[in-house]
Formats: C-alpha cells, structure tokens, sequence
C-alpha cells in the first residue's frame, strides 16, 4: 500500500493510510514476529490510531483485534485490569493466523489516563469501574469506534472476524458498515486484583465472558 503523507488531525478528508512501515516486534513467548504498522489521516476523532498488520495474504473475513489503550495494562503489565493478557495474546494468534491489530487511543474507556487514575482511586474506596466513572462524571463507556471502522475501509477490509468479549463492539462496526462473520472470545486473564472488575464488565456491558465460580465466590 503507498505511503500517501498528510496531517493526521485534518477534518473532512477521506480516511486514508498515511505511512506503512515495518515493524518486528517480540512475542510473549520470545518468538519474533513480523508485522507492518499503519498509520492514517482524515480519522473522525483526529487520535493517533494505528494498526498492525500480520501475514501477507489476502483473506477473507480476517482476524481482527480491537484494541483500547490501557498505558498501565499493556505497558506496565497492571494487575489491575486484563488488557495486557489480552493484547499478548492477540498478537500471538495474529501472528499465526495473520490478520489485523487496531490498538485506539481510548485510554480508560475514552476518558484519559488521569481521569482512570482518578476512578482508580474510587475504586479502592469502594466503587466499581462503572460507579466511578459516573462520579466522576463520565458515561460508563464512552469509546466510539467509528474511526476503527474507517481504519479498516482504509485498509481495503470490509469483512472480518472480530476478537473480543465486548459486544458493543461488533454492534458499532456493524453500524459503521463492518462485516463481522464470527466473533471470536479472548481468554479470561483473572486474579486477584482484576476479579471485580472482570464481574463488572459482565453486570455493566454484558461481556460474554464466564469466571470460575471459585474466583466469584472469594
Ligand atoms: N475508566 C476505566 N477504564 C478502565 C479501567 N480499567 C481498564 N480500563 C480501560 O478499559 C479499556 C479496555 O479495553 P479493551 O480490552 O479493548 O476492551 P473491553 O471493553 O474490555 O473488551 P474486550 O477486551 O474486547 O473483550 C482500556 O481503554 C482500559 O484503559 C477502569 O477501572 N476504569
Ligand atoms: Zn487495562
């Protein structure tokens, strides 16, 4: 795909690939993998978004993995939350099966990273992550995809097979035009530190995920 250069945060412009470059990452596992990252501009919420690509082949319905930022999950590797399991384990099965990781700036559910520290505090006083985001005056959830959906027609793809637990996020691709032929779960990632908020995913947000009734019960 051509390198088309532009300013990410221009309005009204067609969303458009803007660079692709190579890029090798380390697996958990201590595999190398090869990717191709992806960036865009003319994105309706002007974030920098990127994707990686795995694989070469053109197939239909990918594998698709839609991604939220979680600085303190996938960067710290947090005990708080699941988002670093998760976003391992995504690239492991994308780099066997090829396919796509859309990693969005939607750091805390869309609020930003100081105001998911300010919840965080609420939290070890008794909130959930839902109740502290609304006494913090935020939605329980306020990530809209419509820019992963323009990062994937950008990407030529149209068809695909989504990886996630949350069903909010095939309904909103499917709005915005996505194809999703299968869903397919990530791994439940539970442990002491992450159980309540794994429950209130499924209480809140209808997650499709089931924890060990031991893990519920403790
Ligand atoms: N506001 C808030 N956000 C959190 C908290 N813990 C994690 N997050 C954010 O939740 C998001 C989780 O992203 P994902 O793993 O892509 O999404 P998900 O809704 O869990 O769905 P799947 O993993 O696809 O099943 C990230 O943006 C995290 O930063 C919390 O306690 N409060
Ligand atoms: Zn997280």
């Amino acid at each position: 795909m051509a390198s088309s250069p532009c300013l990410h945060a221009v309005p009204n412009t067609e969303p458009s690939v803007r660079t692709a470059a190579q890029l090798p990452i380390h697996l958990a596992d201590g595999r190398e993998a090869s990717s191709t990252i992806y960036s865009f501009c003319g994105l309706a919420d002007g974030k920098e978004h990127f994707a990686l690509r795995f694989g070469n082949d053109d197939v239909d319905a990918p594998l698709v993995r839609l991604h939220s930022e979680c600085m303190t999950g996938d960067v710290l590797g947090s005990a708080r939350c699941d988002c670093g399991p998760q976003l391992q384990e995504s690239l492991l099965r994308l780099h066997e099966e090829g396919g796509y990781l859309l990693y969005m700036r939607q750091e805390g559910r869309g609020i930003g990273l100081y105001a998911k520290l300010d919840a965080y505090r609420l939290q070890e006083s008794g909130h959930d992550t839902y109740a502290a985001n609304r006494a913090l005056g935020h939605g329980d959830d306020e990530r809209d995809y419509t820019a992963a959906a323009e990062m994937l027609k950008a990407l030529g793809v149209t068809r695909i097979t989504l990886i996630t637990n949350n069903p909010d996020k095939r309904a909103q691709l499917e709005a915005h035009g996505i194809e999703v032929v299968a869903v397919r779960p990530t791994g439940v990632f539970f442990g002491r530190h992450n159980v309540r908020y794994l429950e209130a995913k499924v209480r809140h947000t209808h997650h499709t995920l089931t924890l060990p009734t031991a893990v519920k019960d403790s």
